[in-house]
């Protein structure tokens, strides 16, 4: 516990690109706050000192605006407690969680008792998304101005898309009012039909029902023609064609306000890796051809892409062990993406350490509204240790999420995570980082 202390963390190569900083310099903590950053800082008696390990990275903390905890009701794939140990383990300081679970967050009711939950734990901030419609129906807008009071910062039917282009106009016309972003999941329901993989040669020879990238394509260009008839910022939940990419850009080139998140299984996997009917590789969207993951990493890398969040889905092995086409859509992802996007798209050159923290936080910080994004003096102290040449083997048995739902499984990856701090405590601690000895205990090693 490091809060209400002061320390020092010593020598870190700090990546802060809204401060503009990437180099060697110290940041001291103080009662949860960053009071100080620069080099060579004078340590007054009676300081902590924490040495940053050779070679690690001190970023603002990573923001994963889209992951579903499924409490309440479905605490047997996670819980908001495992869902923010895993949040944390994964590098991330703040997560914003999706309306589906059950009930539906569709109320204060629901939201306050996701925030006490998270206050609890105590672990990762929780930003929760309320409801854009009644039970997630499409059908009567919700309470928006009730949930923003109760502490959400955004709106949409995830799981599902926001069903009729009317409701979307109101969704946009009073949470646009309200301050509170638009988040929407989208995919025609009538193109996708019973489909559960992308419609191509693989899903042909495999004998599974595709759904097109056009159907997640129609509804982007839909949803950007009511932002521009709002005037309203809009925010595509998990994007995966390039199609979808396309759209997004000519949208924000016509000075329209949306951004768009890609999640690292869209980044790293294609439908090939149907061809092992594992029901891991089962999510929506679903899994895309080549071109698409060659887009999105194009996209990733020249700013198209504004975020990466994990859209991180638990869901219980005996449900994942069912048929192909009767397992459910998802696969989680918060204890994976930072390596992820440090093997897939650093170390290969694609992106930059800057780009990627404008990603996984400068980014989801600004477009929720939220803290953080920035080390900046007078900010809470929200802190990822990144470790980019820690060699990381994937295993989902010692993962921290109550669900093992990740088709990574055995994956050797260069990059992770050495420690997270939130509000100046140091809630996460990984003993496979050499260096961190010194540190303090963490909730979470
Ligand atoms: N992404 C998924 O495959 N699944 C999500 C719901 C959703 O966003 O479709 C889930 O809640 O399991
Ligand atoms: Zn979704």
């Amino acid at each position: 516990m490091t809060q209400g202390m002061t320390y020092i963390l010593k020598n870190g190569r700090v990546v802060d690109p809204a401060n503009g900083r990437d180099g060697i310099f110290d940041i001291e903590v103080r009662d949860g706050v960053i009071v100080r950053v620069g080099q060579d800082l004078p340590v007054p008696a009676g300081t902590t000192v924490l040495e940053v390990p050779a070679g690690c990275v001190v970023t603002p903390g990573l923001i994963d605006m889209h992951v579903h905890l499924r409490e309440p009701g479905q605490e047997h794939k996670e819980t908001v407690a495992s869902g923010v140990t895993a949040a944390v383990a994964g590098g991330f300081t703040a997560v914003a969680c999706m309306p589906n679970t059950s009930p539906i967050n569709d109320s204060a009711a629901v939201t306050r008792y996701i925030r006490d939950k998270a206050d609890a734990a105590g672990l990762a901030r929780v930003y929760p998304i309320g409801a854009a419609s009644v039970g997630s129906k499409g059908e009567q807008l919700a309470e928006i101005g009730e949930l923003k009071t109760a502490g959400c910062v955004a709106v949409s039917d995830d799981g599902h898309p926001i069903r009729t282009a009317l409701l979307m106009r109101r969704v946009l016309e009073y949470a646009g009012m309200l301050d509170v972003l638009v988040i929407d999941h989208c995919e025609d329901p009538t193109l996708k039909g019973d489909g559960v993989v992308h419609e191509g040669p693989v899903a042909s020879e495999l004998g599974l029902h595709g759904i097109p990238g056009e159907a997640e394509e129609l509804w982007i260009e839909r949803d950007i023609t009511l932002a521009g008839l709002t005037r309203t910022p809009f925010h595509v939940a998990h994007l995966s064609t390039a199609g979808s990419l396309r759209a997004v850009r000519a949208g924000k080139a016509r000075g329209i306000q949306v951004t768009c998140e890609v999640a690292p299984h869209h980044f790293v996997l294609t439908d090939e890796a149907l061809r092992s009917y594992d029901t891991n590789t089962k999510m929506n969207p679903p899994l895309r051809p080549q071109a698409d993951v060659d887009a999105l990493v194009d996209g990733l890398a020249d700013g198209s892409v504004d975020v990466i969040a994990t859209d991180h889905a638990p869901h219980h092995a005996d449900e994942k062990a069912l048929s192909y086409d009767q397992a459910p859509f998802g696969i989680t992802g918060l204890e994976t993406a930072v390596s992820l996007t440090f093997d897939r798209l650093v170390h290969t050159g694609r992106i930059g350490l800057s780009r990627m923290v404008e990603l996984l936080s400068v980014n989801p910080a600004r477009i929720l509204k939220v803290t953080g994004g920035a080390l900046s003096e007078g900010a809470p102290a929200d802190i990822s240790v990144l470790a980019p040449d820690l060699k990381v083997t994937v295993r989902a048995s010692t993962q921290r999420s109550l669900s093992r739902n990740m088709p990574f499984e055995g994956w050797d990856l260069r990059g992770g995570v050495a420690a997270t701090i939130v509000g100046g405590r140091v809630v996460y601690r990984n003993t496979a980082v050499e260096g961190l000895g010194a540190w303090p205990p963490a909730a979470v090693q």
